[in-house]
């Protein structure tokens, strides 16, 4: 049954992705410059990687420690460069994109959750979830950052400052602040790494809920295999390749898979 749920959907989501990388690489360091005058210096973070993200969906991406997950979610998310190969978000081809436009496709189309919540603690939570759609000079759809205050449980905390909430409510913040303006995609670098397990589920089924219900796109860079069942598929990175891919990942085949590449 659930293979059949699946299929059409994965089939339809396939054919637009929200982002994309075609044979991206990414070096760091230059031959030559290692200590020995070698080539050790050089770190292929990113080796002819070409990966779609389907719109409306949840992609989680895993892999070992220093597979190249951040790097990937970087690149295709314009905080970094390539070194080689496209990424694109849409239609736009982050390459032909100087700093500065790059810095506005980020505030205008991009909504990001980081472990760091990266909140300005002099503003308010409401303003603090309001500044991206300010400065871009945008009003905010207000039913909308309604019903993201509501299933985030923020609406008596919105006159707070971060200093007067807890961790998880200042995480809730920030993931609505990355939802509110309704962005082409939402990135999350371990968006869990640093909650209790409460909020963590919350975040997760919220950010499940974006993708069914509100045909949110998500990419989520995770090692945690429950936070990567909450996805639709999961691309595992190894050495900075794609080595694998589950659709309707559950904990138990996640681990299996991770278990497998030798996690
Ligand atoms: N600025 C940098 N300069 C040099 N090497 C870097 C830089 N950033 C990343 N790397 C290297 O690129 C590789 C991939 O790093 P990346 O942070 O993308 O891995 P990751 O899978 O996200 O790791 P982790 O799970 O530990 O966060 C690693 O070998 C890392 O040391």
């Amino acid at each position: 049954m659930t293979d059949i749920a699946l299929a059409a959907p994965a089939a339809e989501r396939s054919a637009r992705p929200a982002a994309r990388v075609s044979h991206a690489r990414k070096s760091y360091g230059s031959v030559g410059a290692g200590a020995d005058g070698g080539p050790d210096a050089v770190v292929h973070a990113l080796d002819d990687v070409t990966v779609d993200f389907p719109a409306g969906a949840f992609t989680a991406i895993m892999g070992p420690s220093g597979s190249g997950k951040s790097t990937l979610m970087h690149c295709v998310a314009g905080l970094d460069t390539l070194t080689s190969g496209q990424a694109f978000v849409g239609d736009t081809d982050l390459a032909s994109l100087s700093d500065k436009q790059r810095t506005i496709l980020r505030r205008d189309r991009l909504g990001f959750v980081f472990q760091a919540f990266n909140l300005l603690p002099t503003l308010t939570a409401e303003e603090n979830i309001c500044l991206p759609a300010d400065l871009a000079g945008r009003t905010l759809d207000r039913d909308w950052f309604d019903t993201v205050v509501t299933t985030l449980r923020l609406g008596d905390r919105l006159g707070h400052r971060p200093a007067q909430l807890s961790g998880g409510q200042q995480q809730r913040v920030a993931v609505a602040r990355a939802l509110a303006s309704r962005p082409e995609v939402v990135f999350g670098d371990e968006p869990t790494g640093a909650l209790d397990s409460r909020t963590s589920t919350e975040l997760l089924r919220f950010l499940r809920t974006a993708v069914d219900d509100l045909g949110q796109t998500v990419v989520m860079v995770t090692h945690d295999p429950v936070a990567a069942s909450y996805a639709d598929r999961v691309v595992f990175l190894a050495d900075g390749r794609v080595v694998d891919g589950l659709e309707a990942p559950t904990r138990d085949s996640v681990l299996e898979t991770m278990k497998r590449l030798g996690e």
